[in-house]
């Protein structure tokens, strides 16, 4: 039955010109979660042959990029690059085709070579999934959106927490097109929280129930971050020091309230 669904994907990939069955899994991630939209940059990591840069094109029209260790074969209005996500020099052509504001979307398809030993390729995939989210760090626009594979196993929560930390939404979502293979499963990130502040960023940050100089709470572009080193003024400069996700403003004035009681 897995098996007929598996093969049913590979048929309908080749009849509607997709490079991979992959090409579904995409697709259903998009549909249940609505991670690209209309003119989203795209960032695809692991994406050889291209069956989701494909997807990935159709769905947002706007500029698309695929990496991948292996060549990846062209595809109209996809840029390539042929390179490991772990090197220093990878990244650094990714932004210099991005753009120093970010992609909307960072994916990662990637898959490490299969041993066959369970424990030893989920911490391959883990290895691999961490990469990858250190990759989205450095790529991703305030508020971008993040897609992951992962293969299960006992280090899957703790991954799972360290997307926590750095978007609003993050669930785990197994499409119908892989439901029957192995124990990959897909994170999904919404909403990235924690983008650096990047050279020259300015933001007016309103620190007028802070009463005065100091650490404290503020709300900047409907984030809720903490501060460090900030002065009571007109424009501050800031520094992230922490960030809560899913923390709502009054949550934060209950904050301020308790320590002005203080
Ligand atoms: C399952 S395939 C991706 C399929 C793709 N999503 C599609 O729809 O065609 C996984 C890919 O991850 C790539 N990969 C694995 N480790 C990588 C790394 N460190 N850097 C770049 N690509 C990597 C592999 O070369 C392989 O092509």
């Amino acid at each position: 039955m897995a098996r007929d669904r598996r093969d049913h994907y590979y048929h309908q990939a080749k009849e509607e010109g997709y490079r991979s069955r992959a090409s579904f899994k995409l697709k259903q991630i998009n549909e249940k979660h609505k991670v690209i939209n209309r003119g989203d940059s795209v960032v695809d990591l692991g994406a050889a042959p291209g069956g989701w840069l494909q997807v990935a094109k159709q769905l947002s029209g706007g500029k698309v990029l695929g990496v991948d260790l292996q060549r990846i074969d062209p595809i109209e209005g996809v840029e390539t690059i042929q390179g490991d996500i772990n090197a220093e020099s990878t990244i650094k052509k990714i932004i210099k085709i991005v753009g120093e504001k970010g992609a909307d979307v960072v994916l990662c398809d990637a898959a490490p070579n299969l041993s066959g030993n369970w424990s030893y390729d989920h911490a391959r995939s883990i290895e691999l999934s961490t990469s990858a989210l250190e990759c989205a760090k450095k790529i991703l626009k305030p508020k971008g959106n993040f897609v992951v594979k992962v293969f299960q196993g006992d280090m899957f929560n703790d991954y799972l927490d360290e997307v926590k930390n750095n978007f609003v939404r993050v669930k785990a979502y197994s499409p119908q097109a892989s439901r029957s293979q192995s124990a990959e499963i897909y994170v999904i990130g919404k909403k990235f929280l924690t983008a650096p502040l990047r050279k020259g960023d300015k933001f007016v940050v309103d620190i007028e129930k802070l009463g005065s100089s100091g650490d404290g709470a503020v709300l900047i572009e409907g984030f809720v971050v903490f501060v460090k080193e900030v002065e009571v003024g007109e424009k501050v400069r800031i520094k992230i020091a922490d960030v809560k996700p899913n923390f709502a403003f009054a949550d934060v004035e209950e904050r301020l309230q308790k320590s002005e009681s203080h």
